[in-house]
Formats: C-alpha cells, structure tokens, sequence
C-alpha cells in the first residue's frame, strides 16, 4: 500500500459532505436522483439528465441492490461528460466502487443484523476506496418496511424495521449518530409502495442532529414535501424519473421554497 500523504487521504476530504452541512445550517432541502446504472442507458440518461440540471438538484446517487450488467463505470463516464452534478456512490456491494464518482455513501445497514454489511464488506471495500481517493461519507443506512418487500431487503437478507415502529427507528439512528456516522439514510427501498411515514422521520428528527436522508416510494410533490416538512434533509427519488423526470422540476420548486437563496 501506497504511504499515506495527508493531501490526498480521502478520509480528509470533506467538499461535499461540507456542502450538505451549509445546507442543512441555512435550512435548505436537497435532492438527489438515483441512476441504476443497469436500467439506464444513453438514451435514458440523455433524458434525464437535462431535467437533473433544469431542476438544480443537488446530487446524483448512483448505484443499484444488485448490478448485472457491469455498466457503472459507462454510467459514470457519461454523466461526467454531459452534466457538472456530484456522482455520489450509493454502494449495493463492494463491486461498485470507482475513482470516477466524487464521494461514496459508506452505508453500514445499522438497521440489520448481518456483520457483512455491518462491518464485514467495509473492510474489504476500504483499500480501494482509498486507492480510489473518494470521499467517504460514513451513513448509517436504515431499511424501513413501506408495504412491499424490496430488492434492498431480499439482497440485504436483513429484516426492515416494521413501519409503525417509531421509537425503533429513532433508537437505531441514534446510535449511528453516537457511532460517529455523518448521515443517517431511511429507506424504504426502490419501488417501495408508500413513502415511509412522516411520523417516523420526524420521531428520528426529534433525536438526532445530524442530517437525514429520505427514500423509497416518493413519487409526488406532496409526498416529498410531507417529507422535508417532517425532517428529512435530502430526499431521493429513483423509479418515478424513469416514467416522469419531468416531476423534478416541481420538485427543484419545491425544494427553492425553503430558502431564502433562490439560486439554490
Ligand atoms: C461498504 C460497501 C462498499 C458496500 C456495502 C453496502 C451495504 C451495507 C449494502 C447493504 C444494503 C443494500 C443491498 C443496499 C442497496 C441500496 C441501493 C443501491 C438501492 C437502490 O435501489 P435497488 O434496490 O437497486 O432498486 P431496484 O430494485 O428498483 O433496482
Ligand atoms: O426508487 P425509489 O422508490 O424512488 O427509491 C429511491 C431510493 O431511496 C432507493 O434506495
Ligand atoms: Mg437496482
């Protein structure tokens, strides 16, 4: 292994993760659009992308439960060279790993009981992650059940925390925070039937300071409105722009209303 040089440690580097906290410390919501690199291709990208731009959302979250199609780096390449937005690595396993994204979410599914994607899988993943130079956002990753099981709950094989199990998931994020995670991520897993319940974002607010991201199942205006409005910091939304990305562009709104900047 390569001697470590404080410049280039990619546990220092800290631009975006810096940029959620501003937000967060000016009220300010985020959003991020989640691209499966196995359901997109040029043509798809081509179309969403520029609603991406149009709407100024924040980040794109890339990555799936299970790749098949050995396209993540294709993906990368793409969006790299048709939009500026942060690629932010949203890790199914250690297999999606590359020095062409700009951070990766470090998602310990603190909410399961498996030491692989407890501890296990982190392990293996963090020389390349450090070969890689990316920037590491420790995030507590929470599963909520959402009225259908996910391809994250059955590739996870771990079991969601009930939806009606408030003090459950507040308890579980808390001690992600008293671990030292940066983020805590609620999930309801992609295609979930129902967002997770505004109540249960706003019991995990009520404890924890720091920044929450929601998703799973959002799929209107009003859907990730009732979510910010509970709590949430950055909302993502995934299976809703392969059919409608034009639902990004209410959302930018949306999202430009709880500002006081409205270039945000
Ligand atoms: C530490 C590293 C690098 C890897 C492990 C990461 C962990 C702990 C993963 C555990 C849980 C898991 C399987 C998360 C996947 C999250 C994800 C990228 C979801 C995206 O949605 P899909 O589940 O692919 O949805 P579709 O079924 O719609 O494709
Ligand atoms: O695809 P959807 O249901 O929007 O979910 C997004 C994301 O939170 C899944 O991990
Ligand atoms: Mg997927």
């Amino acid at each position: 292994m390569r001697p470590i040089h404080s410049n280039e440690l990619a546990a220092l580097k800290t631009n975006i993760y810096n940029y959620i906290q501003n937000k967060v410390q000016q009220g300010t919501k985020m959003i991020a659009a989640l691209i499966d690199p196995d359901k997109n291709d040029e043509r798809s990208l081509s179309r969403i992308l520029p609603y991406c731009e149009e709407a100024k959302i924040d980040f794109l979250f890339i990555g799936g439960s299970l790749l098949v199609r050995d396209r993540l780096e294709f993906t990368l390449d793409f969006i790299k060279n048709h939009s500026n937005l942060p690629c932010i690595l949203f890790p199914g396993s250690v297999m999606q790993i590359s020095s062409k994204a700009d951070a990766i979410l470090f998602l310990s599914l603190i909410s399961g009981r498996n030491p692989e994607l407890l501890i296990g899988n982190h392990v293996i993943a963090a020389p390349y992650i450090y070969e890689a130079g990316l920037e590491t956002i420790s995030t507590g990753y929470m599963l909520i059940h959402c009225g259908n099981y996910t391809t994250a709950h059955y590739m996870s094989g771990c079991m969601p925390i009930p939806s009606n199990k408030y003090e459950i998931a507040a308890m579980t994020a808390l001690a992600g925070q008293m671990l030292g995670m940066k983020l805590i991520y609620m999930d309801g897993g992609s295609g979930a039937a129902h967002p997770i319940e505004p109540g249960m974002i706003a019991t995990v607010r009520k404890i924890i300071q720091i920044p929450i991201v929601v998703g799973g199942g959002i799929r209107t205006e009003t859907q990730a409105k009732q979510a910010f409005e509970a709590g949430a910091d950055v909302i993502v939304v995934g299976n809703a722009l392969e059919s409608s990305p034009e639902l990004l562009i209410d959302l930018g709104k949306l999202k430009r209303s709880y500002s006081s900047n409205p270039v945000n």
